[in-house]
């Protein structure tokens, strides 16, 4: 975003271009919309936190072409920082000697009325972003209704301006909410949701997280799948599903991608990004939080052994080279069933040299995909 002022005095919003990432679902929300605001409605974008309806409400306003003011709900708020209020006075003094013995002499004191965002908005017909506007009392926000309606604004009776302001025909607002059981908000007066168009916005999905996270961060796709993936599996296993995964997945993009480290469940870096950023967003204990966290990265680690190697295939022509040693899938399925076995019996189970087995689970111990489980440990000792 960017800020201009007008007249020296006021500031406007424009957004920079390049900043919003358009994906299918969300061109489809975008269009629909967009439709409301262009026959005269105003649109109210409701959801969870983090599912972009900030964003999404400044790409709209930008697509209006009109400059913005953006508001953001507050529980001071009083119906001054949405209209204007007197704000300072001008003192006139007069005095007239022309007849020598005549003194006139007019003193005036005048307030001066300053506009806010709103009254400014429906004036000059700017776009109105109203972010978060059940954090405001319902009282407050009153002055929308015959705005939005009648598009009247009434103003305070002051000597020095009319008190309704006929509203600018390109006026248009946007709001957006949090659903009521978020703490911190007012219930919405039917009134004027019902001079709204309101469009429900869920979590983005996979697709749309992966292509922000891409865009916004940097990091390789393959890379931000594996974080989409692990984030929104974290939080539905811990019940953490009451806000958007988006931007605990863009603070361990950023920092993967700042700091060069690779989004892989065998880096301890990674794991313990992941752990600070995703553990405090759960009602779980942490121990609890903790196993579920290893459980979910051992089997993601698996998961993408699996996808490397197809099972059956030969070793030497589907092994990627990368991070990945022959024999591992098979001796971690192998493992996952029978719970306690020596390299012996893994070597006859799987008909493998008993290199190839030791290697593949020090590899598998090494990614820590063995070692929360202390009876692994026994299987180098009993050889
Ligand atoms: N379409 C998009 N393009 C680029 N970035 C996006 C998009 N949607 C969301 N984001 C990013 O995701 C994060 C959360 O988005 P945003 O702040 O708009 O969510 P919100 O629903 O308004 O959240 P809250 O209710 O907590 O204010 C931000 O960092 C934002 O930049």
């Amino acid at each position: 975003m960017t800020v201009d002022q007008i007249n020296n005095k006021r500031a406007v919003l424009r957004v920079r271009p390049g900043q919003f990432v358009a994906t299918p679902s969300i061109q489809k929300v975008a269009t629909r919309a967009l439709r409301y605001l262009q026959s005269g409605f105003s649109v109210h974008l409701r959801g969870p936190a983090g599912t972009g309806k900030t964003t999404l409400a400044m790409h709209l306003a930008n697509c209006l072409a009109r400059p913005i003011m953006l508001v953001f709900g507050d529980d001071e708020f009083t119906s001054a920082d949405l209209i204007g209020s007197q704000s300072g006075y001008t003192h006139k003094k007069l005095l007239d000697n022309y007849i020598h013995n005549v003194v006139k002499v007019e003193d005036e004191l005048k307030q001066n009325w300053v506009d806010s965002r709103l009254t400014m908005a429906c004036r000059e017909g700017f776009t109105l972003v109203y972010d978060e506007f059940n954090r405001s009392r319902p009282e407050v926000n009153n002055v929308l209704l015959s705005a939005l309606e009648e598009k009247i604004l009434t103003l305070p009776p002051s000597s020095n301006q009319p008190e309704y302001l006929h509203v600018h025909p390109h006026f248009r607002a946007i709001f957006t909410s949090n659903p009521e059981e978020y703490c911190g908000v007012h219930s919405t007066q039917d009134a004027l949701m019902d001079r709204l168009v309101t469009i429900n916005m869920p979590e983005p999905d996979e697709l749309t997280q992966t292509e922000i996270l891409v865009q916004k961060t940097g990091i390789s796709r393959e890379d931000a799948l594996l974080i989409v993936r692990l984030v929104k599996t974290f939080r539905l296993q811990t019940g953490a599903e009451k806000t958007s995964g988006l931007r605990s997945c863009l603070m361990i993009g950023k920092v993967c991608g700042e700091h060069e480290i690779l989004a892989k469940p065998s880096n301890a870096d990674f794991r313990d990004i992941c752990a600070d950023v995703l553990f405090s967003r759960t009602n779980l204990s942490l121990s609890e939080a903790t196993t579920i966290f290893w459980e979910l990265l051992n089997k993601i680690e698996i998961e993408s052994i699996d996808l490397a190697v197809a099972p059956g295939l030969p070793d030497s022509d589907t092994v990627s080279p990368e991070n990945l040693v022959p024999h591992e899938p098979e001796i971690y399925r192998y493992l996952q069933q029978k719970k306690t076995a020596d390299v012996t019996e893994i070597r006859k189970a799987l008909n493998i040299s008993r290199n190839q087995a030791e290697t593949a689970l020090s590899s598998l111990l090494q990614k820590n995909l063995l070692n929360q489980q202390d009876r692994f440990f026994t299987l180098f000792e009993s050889n």
